[in-house]
């Protein structure tokens, strides 16, 4: 454990490499006013996200605030675009790890979302050779050599655009501690990434660029657009160095787009549907209401009015402030098998072009594998590098019944069971150190356990019945855990399963979905287990 007197900024964990290279005085320091700063008020719209969830509990729903029409009505813009920010087409996401950062950089795409958080499990070893390898990458000054396979890394000429994605608010640093309480773990992010980049982005004519996780309101939009006019103040900055895509990935979010993109006028670049967590977080929001309940989740794909009045309504909103309207993650990955890979290679693309049509810029992809058949969508498919001249203006309005619209489908004995098998095998990952795996074909990281986990809650909460007939239930969810638990175990072989972490997944995923109130966030009982 190592201490800073003078600031009372402790590291409570061992020393890890290259921790020496990240925590330098000057940036102990600048995190250290940033928490002073911001971490009250951070506090204070924690507890506010509960007193309206509360709400929702108790019967109401989601809606546009009346009080702020003057702002949805209102025309203004945002702050225009930076020249290197207008063309997002490609994006590519993944986690902070050397080999994955330089085969993303190099990758056939524009941008590259390098990400602290859904992919990401944060360990402290992790979160700081995170930092190491995008200040690494953003000098031009990174290389690898696989110790497994022997094979060497290094960048290509024009990479991607470098874009990093922090922790959401919700998720304490707990290796950092101020005035003895863990630091939030955004503001590491944030504070660490700018410190050891600012310089030489501005160098390369560009900026610091971010993408905010999981906001859930305008006033949260203002918190961090006073974090970035703070830091540009203390460096000397011209306003607007700092630019943020904000993933609209939250249920009651999609009430509040206008107001961010105004909170944010003069740092934000673009808004993202981040469609994963926005499916779970219309579960979690909507726990309480028997009649919002979620069918299984490979039923629940975009072309559902509920997410598609979602990206319509982003599209809309974004274009007439100015904004870049980013599309989301198919969690599609390529398979080996050439017969497999077709029809996976044909969803995406399906995937894409009805974001492509509803007027989204640009697009996420999970694997560099996919860049080809999704670039023939969102490169060869558009006139010019955005998308921002389509306004929906003919739309009809899109209304909170059309967001909050229940979702048709069935709920299978198989839907459960594939539920379990998945958050069980992500969770082991996760407390693993690993924070994105492909499981069954797909990528699996923190939003997409977190739909599997949480509809088994809310099947049981409303005692809604499968196909089978049977009723979910605590029991019966506790039987096919063992069940699945089983397969699983043999799917991976015993020395895995014992090496793995697999028992304390198990009693992870058990404790989460039993619980009577829904655990927020699976990544907080998870973190008591992370070193
Ligand atoms: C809901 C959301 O938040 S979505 C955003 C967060 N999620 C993500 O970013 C997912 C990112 N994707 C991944 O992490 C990976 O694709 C995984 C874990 C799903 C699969 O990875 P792997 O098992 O390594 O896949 P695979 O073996 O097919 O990879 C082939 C090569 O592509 C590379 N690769 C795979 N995905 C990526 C990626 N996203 N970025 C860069 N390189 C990648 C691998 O490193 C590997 O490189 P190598 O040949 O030099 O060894
Ligand atoms: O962050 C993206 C999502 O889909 O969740
Ligand atoms: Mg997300």
């Amino acid at each position: 454990m190592t201490t800073n007197n003078s600031q009372n900024l402790r590291v409570l964990a061992d020393p890890v490499s290259g921790q020496d290279e990240i925590l330098t005085p000057e940036a102990i320091s600048f995190l250290t006013d940033l928490v002073r700063e911001f971490q009250p008020r951070l506090q204070q719209l924690l507890s506010q996200r509960k007193v309206r969830q509360q709400q929702i509990d108790a019967g109401a729903l989601p809606d546009f605030d009346a009080n702020t029409a003057p702002i949805r009505d209102g025309n203004w813009k945002i702050a225009e675009l930076p020249a290197d920010l207008q063309k997002r087409r490609l994006e590519i996401t993944g986690p902070v790890d050397r080999k994955m950062v330089i085969n993303a950089l190099n990758a056939n795409v524009d941008c590259y979302m390098a990400d602290f958080e859904d992919s990401q499990s944060p360990t402290w070893q992790g979160v700081v050779d995170g930092q190491i390898n995008l200040r690494d990458a953003n000098r031009g000054e990174i290389s690898h050599t696989d110790p497994n396979s022997g094979k060497s890394y290094q960048l290509n000429d024009n990479p991607a655009l470098l874009i990093a994605r922090v922790r959401g608010l919700h998720l304490p640093e707990k290796h950092l501690q101020l005035d003895g309480q863990p630091i939030p773990g955004a503001l590491m992010d944030f504070a660490l990434y700018f410190l050891h980049n600012y310089q030489v982005r501005q160098q390369n004519g560009s900026g610091v660029y971010y993408y905010l996780p999981k906001l859930e309101h305008s006033t949260e939009a203002k918190w961090w657009s006073d974090v970035f006019a703070f830091t540009e103040e203390r460096f000397n900055l011209p306003t607007s160095t700092i630019r943020a895509t904000i993933l609209i990935e939250t249920l009651p979010a999609v009430f509040q787009m206008d107001e961010i993109l105004h909170e944010l006028k003069d740092h934000i670049a673009a808004l993202n549907c981040g469609r994963w967590d926005y499916i779970f977080s219309y579960i979690k929001t909507l726990k309480n209401h028997p009649d919002r309940v979620l069918p299984d989740r490979q039923v629940v794909t975009m072309n559902q009015p509920f997410l598609n009045a979602y990206s319509r309504l982003l599209v809309k909103t974004c274009h007439r402030r100015g904004a870049l309207a980013m599309g989301g993650m198919a969690a599609f990955i390529p398979s080996k098998d050439a017969a497999e890979n077709e029809k996976i290679l044909a969803k995406v693309k399906a995937d894409k072009e009805l974001e492509r049509d509803n007027g989204h810029d640009g697009t996420w992809i999970a694997h560099p594998g996919l860049a080809d058949t999704v670039r023939s969508v969102f490169v060869d498919g558009i006139t010019g590098i955005n998308q921002l001249h389509v306004s929906r203006a003919e739309d009809d309005e899109i209304t909170q019944a059309q967001l909050l619209e229940p979702c048709p489908g069935e709920r299978t004995e198989a839907g459960m069971r594939i539920n379990i098998r998945v958050a069980l095998q992500y969770l082991a990952a996760w407390v693993s150190g690993v924070g994105c795996v492909p499981i069954y074909g797909l990528m699996e990281d923190a939003a997409t356990a977190e739909i599997s986990r949480t509809s088994i809650w809310q099947w049981i909460k409303h005692q809604k019945s499968l196909d089978n007939g049977q009723v979910v239930s605590k029991d019966l969810f506790r039987k096919y855990l063992q069940q699945e638990a089983q397969q699983v175990r043999q799917e991976v072989g015993d020395e895995r399963w014992q090496q793995g972490n697999f028992a304390p997944a198990l009693r992870l995923l058990e404790d989460i979905t039993t619980s009577d109130d829904l655990v927020d966030f699976l990544t907080l009982p998870g973190y008591d287990l992370l070193s």
